[in-house]
């Protein structure tokens, strides 16, 4: 199985929805004080790129059978309340299709053709047959403040991820290590695509020729630098710094939204990536399908804390030992050494 046509139709579905969220987001960030509080831009945002992915997906892949597996539903959509919001969607949806030449005779979408591409998402997953997996904007609080986010599709085919595409649209091309930030505002963006066996690719989201990329080769992990959460809330930033404190880690944490850090990883901006939620936190599959096999392919290792790979065949949340945790092939058993000696201390302490 080759995955071609797939690959093909999950990079046009992800990069119509990044150029969606690219306008809201610009829209956002030029409004006043008053309105960059206003949870509305992200919320037609985050459903308009879902809508446009499974509109898109839909249409190039028109003989497969369609499940989709995404975070947002039409709920609060069908509500008296939600329908100036489902009128802006609509308008937002059309004009990012109609742009695309493909798509020009294509009639527009009624409100209840976009409820419906959107409620497509409600699959369950699993571990029997295909289904594509969609985070339409991953890293919500990233994208509202300005800063990194990432529209993360992957597809499952019997439960293994088989090919994934990150559009990150405020990442810049060159390693975020070289660039200033005045020069990193109003770049095109980056888009990483993997296919089992096939290694992983970056491209700007505009289009150019795509280049393989490669884990970093860093096995002394005092020259590492690692990625974590900018959101305290998501991760436990005092254990991943005594973890990296036993490594011997010298950089201070990079913290970056959303599903950027996997791939920044994936082409070696940094080394390691150390996730570890707060006790209870379920993590939901589209947070790490496409993140994961962007990595993997580059060359590096995603698991739990265990050293166990990420299992997404359970359905829509992933059944883990108490954090994720990424990085190449030479730092892995190092890394897994700190993880668990400071997660002991940690249950020590309690
Ligand atoms: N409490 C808690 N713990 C752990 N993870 C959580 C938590 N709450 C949310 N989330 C999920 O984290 C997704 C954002 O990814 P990151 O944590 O990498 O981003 S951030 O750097 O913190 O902004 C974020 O994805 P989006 O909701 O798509 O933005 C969530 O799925
Ligand atoms: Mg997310």
């Amino acid at each position: 199985m080759t995955y071609d046509k797939e690959l093909a139709a999950a990079k046009k579905a992800a990069s119509l929805a990044a150029t969606l969220c690219q306008k809201v987001q610009k829209a956002l960030l030029q409004s006043d004080v008053h309105s960059k509080s206003d949870k509305s831009p992200v919320t037609v945002a985050d459903y308009g790129s879902q809508a446009v992915v499974s509109f898109v997906l839909e249409k190039e892949l028109p003989t497969e059978l369609f499940s989709l597996v995404a975070e947002e539903d039409t709920g609060d959509l069908r509500t008296e309340s939600g329908q100036e919001t489902l009128q802006r969607i609509t308008k937002l949806v059309n004009d990012s299709l109609g742009n695309e030449e493909v798509y020009a005779d294509t009639p527009s979408l009624s409100t209840e053709d976009v409820l419906r591409a959107i409620d497509h998402g409600k699959s369950e997953g699993g571990a029997v047959g295909r289904h594509w997996v969609l985070d339409p904007i991953d890293g919500t609080k990233g994208f509202v403040r300005g800063d990194q986010y990432a529209i993360a599709l992957a597809l499952l085919d019997e439960g293994k991820v088989v090919l994934g595409v990150l559009a990150c649209p405020n990442l810049p091309l060159a390693s975020i290590n070289q660039h200033s930030s005045e020069s990193s505002h109003d770049k095109v963006g980056c888009l990483f695509f993997a296919k089992v066996g096939e290694g992983t690719y970056m491209q700007s989201l505009d289009g150019s020729s795509p280049v393989k990329v490669h884990v970093s080769a860093i096995a002394n992990p005092e020259e590492a630098s690692f990625f974590e959460s900018f959101e305290a809330a998501h991760s436990l930033h005092d254990l991943s710094s005594s973890i990296a404190k036993k490594l011997g880690v010298k950089a201070p944490p990079v913290r970056i939204d959303s599903q950027a850090k996997y791939g920044a990883l994936s082409r070696g901006d940094g080394a390691i990536y150390l996730r570890f939620p707060h006790k209870g936190y379920r993590e939901k599959i589209w947070d790490h399908a496409a993140g994961c096999i962007v990595v993997t392919e580059a060359g590096g290792e995603v698991t739990d804390a265990a050293g166990n790979p990420l299992d997404f065949s359970k359905g829509k949340y992933l059944d883990l030992d108490t954090g994720i945790i990424v990085t190449n092939k030479k730092l892995m058993p190092s890394l897994l050494k700190a993880v668990r000696a400071s997660i002991e201390e940690k249950v020590s302490s309690l």
